[in-house]
């Protein structure tokens, strides 16, 4: 069996559990190893797993935060410090939203009896909902927290019906009841009308101020079932989540469902003051993969890590087997012993890329770095694809599949903040299908699209695909949003009251099935907009379907320009090649000859700006005698020149360029 030696200085050891039922430090100036916390301690009946589920923004992570603080996990901050726990990237503490779920495990005492509770953070946006249900895989129970000046929204009820679907026991929840706007009688009401939930059941709480929240713990304790395992049974590890360390690898993070997962440390002084530590994990085997590894190192989150010998049934941590590659931790994967195989668990579904766009680097030689930073993040977001593709006008670059739109500005932003990445971005694509004869093909990339002649001869059929959308919004704004359906070519229109019967303000829910297309641009805004804020909105795919799409080009003095190449339905095609040449006249630079910017579908020219000729004489201004000071300009334009991007025959500096491309996603 290979062991592992690893020399350790550690001069803060975990030593028992404290006061409020956490692990306490102690500093020493010894050298010492930490001494872990007694897992064995944790039986199944001890142990509830929930998470929180709710729509964006009402207040999931100011909740975690609240529960954190009561069972001792983390200080108490001052009330009204809006920073975020759970919320671990800088892009999440930006925008205030969740993007990754996060996993915190509490020790709290009820009864006189040491419990853990392993809360796991869910994000709210409906680009992130394969994260959500990745994180239900491994609870028994749901806090279901509404915003009672809101009300229920799209995304409440989604997450209401996986939750269900999955049988966790839900613990309903109405939040922001300090708010002079909240109406918690009413939203009971709208809770009881929509999902058939008890008002009676239901905990009234103000997680800002604290206000309520200790009865949400007692009801987690109460409410929520125990997890169900024995340790009896051979080892079975559920894989629900991983992250990337740079020194040990891939981090997997695992919900024991029977058996015992070890790892054993013995320690050997072998000089004063120098331990050794000899570590001997379990082997373990991937059902998916069929690769083995030895266990290196285990240990919850708290929601630093705290490391742990063993995990034990119902029991959620984290585990390092030296995993080099994140995809050999396959999300919803079953870990067991070597030598005494299981019955896999039912994993789920792997994310589906809905959205794709090219991501390039400004300067071309940047590639290689930009390649290795997206891979970089990649480790940490599973649900990214990336290929590779290459462009006439930008060069070489990757190709990215996302969630939705906002998960591709998160990644977008993620790459410059955490990565100083200097990019383009193109506009996003959905994934079409294109059904030829003999075959059908996917493409993500315009400019991968059959061409106006190709298709005629070749294509039987284009597809496109589409979602199920719902939209809540008061009643007032009903007209406002049917139009907005009906321009983004909406089909099947339904619609009805909300709050049928509790005899309050209305609301109603559209349904409909609309172009996924036509979400991934302007969509959103406009929801918002038009609705003045109070639309939700969520949707789900629901196949492809038979489309008039065609791929339309933009033509700089003549010559194509594949970077901004488009797809488009033909009944639209007049209006977008009129409102993209005029958005790109006002955007390329003028040159010194005259530039004819067109429209075109195929052969046929749909739309035409012209942009006027105009010299720029950088040396104006210089009189006769600055020789010197004339040649450093023109120099200075020839550096300049060579970050130029080439559209065809015409020169475009990469700020112009960027203004274009970020016109184009928009
Ligand atoms: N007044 C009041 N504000 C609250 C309460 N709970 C949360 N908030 C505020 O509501 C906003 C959203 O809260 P978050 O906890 O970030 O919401 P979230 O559900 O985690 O958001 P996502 O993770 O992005 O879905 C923040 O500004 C919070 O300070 C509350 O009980 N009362």
């Amino acid at each position: 069996m290979a062991m592992l030696i690893q020399w350790c200085r550690v001069s803060v050891c975990f030593n028992s559990l404290g006061p409020g039922g956490r692990a306490c430090f102690s500093t020493s100036r010894r050298w010492c190893a930490p001494k872990p916390l007694a897992m064995e301690d944790f039986t199944c009946d001890l142990i509830r797993n929930f998470s929180i589920i709710a729509h964006i923004d009402h207040g999931k992570s100011t909740l975690a935060d609240r529960l954190l603080e009561l069972t001792g996990t983390i200080k108490k901050k001052e009330v009204g410090k809006n920073e975020q726990v759970l919320d671990k990237l800088k892009v999440e503490r930006e925008r205030g939203i969740t993007v990754k779920a996060q996993t915190a495990s509490m020790v709290h005492n009820f009864g006189g009896k040491q419990h853990i509770l392993n809360l796991i953070d869910t994000p709210g946006h409906v680009d992130f909902a394969w994260e959500v249900s990745r994180s239900l895989a491994a609870c028994q129970g749901a806090l279901l927290l509404v915003d009672a000046s809101q009300g229920v929204q799209a995304q409440t009820i989604s997450v209401f019906h996986v939750a269900q679907e999955r049988g966790l026991k839900i613990i309903p929840v109405l939040n922001k009841i300090d708010l002079p706007a909240a109406q918690p009688e009413r939203i009971a009401a709208q809770m009881q009308s929509t999902f058939g939930i008890d008002p009676a059941d239901i905990i009234q709480i103000s997680a800002k101020t604290g206000r309520g929240v200790d009865q949400v713990l007692q009801a987690i304790v109460d409410r929520i079932p125990p997890p169900n395992g024995t340790t009896t049974r051979p080892l079975k590890a559920f894989l629900f989540d991983s992250m990337y360390d740079r020194y040990r690898g891939v981090i997997s993070l695992v919900a024991i469902q029977d058996g015992i997962l070890k790892k054993v440390r013995y320690s050997v002084d072998l000089v004063i003051h120098h331990l050794v530590s000899i570590i001997s994990g379990d082997r373990i085997v991937s059902c998916h993969t069929n690769k083995k590894y030895e266990i290196t190192d285990i240990g919850i989150l708290n929601p630093e890590e705290i490391p742990v010998t063993s995990l034990h049934p119902g029991q959620v941590g984290f585990i390092a087997c030296n995993m080099k590659e994140s995809s050999e931790a396959h999300i919803g994967d079953t870990l067991h012993r070597v030598g005494s195989a299981v019955d896999p668990m039912p994993g789920f579904k792997p994310a589906k890329a809905m959205v794709y766009a090219g991501i390039f680097p400004i300067d071309t030689s940047d590639f290689p770095k930009l390649e290795e930073s997206i891979k970089r993040l990649a480790l940490t977001d599973r649900s990214v694809t990336i290929q590779r593709e290459s462009s006439t006008a930008l060069g070489q670059g990757c190709r990215l599949g996302f969630l939705g739109t906002l998960h591709m500005d998160v990644f977008r932003q993620r790459l410059e903040d955490e990565h100083d990445a200097n990019i383009i971005i193109t506009a996003p694509t959905v994934p079409y299908k294109i059904v030829y004869r003999d075959r059908e093909v996917y493409v993500s990339n315009p400019t991968e699209f059959p061409d106006a002649i190709e298709a005629a001869s070749k294509v039987k059929e284009v597809q496109e695909p589409i979602v199920k959308a719902s939209i809540i919004v008061p009643e007032e704004y009903f007209g406002d949003m049917m139009d907005l359906c009906f321009s983004h070519r909406a089909e099947e229109l339904e619609h009805k009251y909300l709050d049928a019967g509790t005899g309050t303000e209305s609301r109603i829910m559209l349904n409909c099935v609309i172009p996924l297309s036509e979400i991934v641009t302007d969509f959103f805004d406009q929801l918002k907009s038009r609705s003045s804020g109070f639309a939700s909105f969520d949707y789900e795919e629901a196949g492809y379907k038979s489309s008039n799409l065609a791929k339309m080009m933009f033509l700089l003095n003549g010559k194509p320009v594949d970077a901004l190449a488009l797809i488009v339905h033909r009944s639209h095609e007049d209006a977008i090649g009129k409102l993209w040449v005029k958005k790109l006249v006002k955007v390329i630079p003028r040159q010194m000859y005259e530039v004819p910017i067109q429209a075109a579908v195929g052969k046929k020219i749909i739309a035409r700006e012209t942009l006027s000729a105009y010299r720029a004489d950088v040396t104006a201004g210089l009189y006769g005698g600055h020789v010197e000071r004339k040649m450093k300009v023109l120099e200075r334009q020839k550096e300049g020149k060579a970050r130029m991007k080439r559209m065809g025959t015409v020169d475009i500096d990469k700020d112009a360029f960027v203004e274009i491309m970020r016109s184009k996603s928009k």
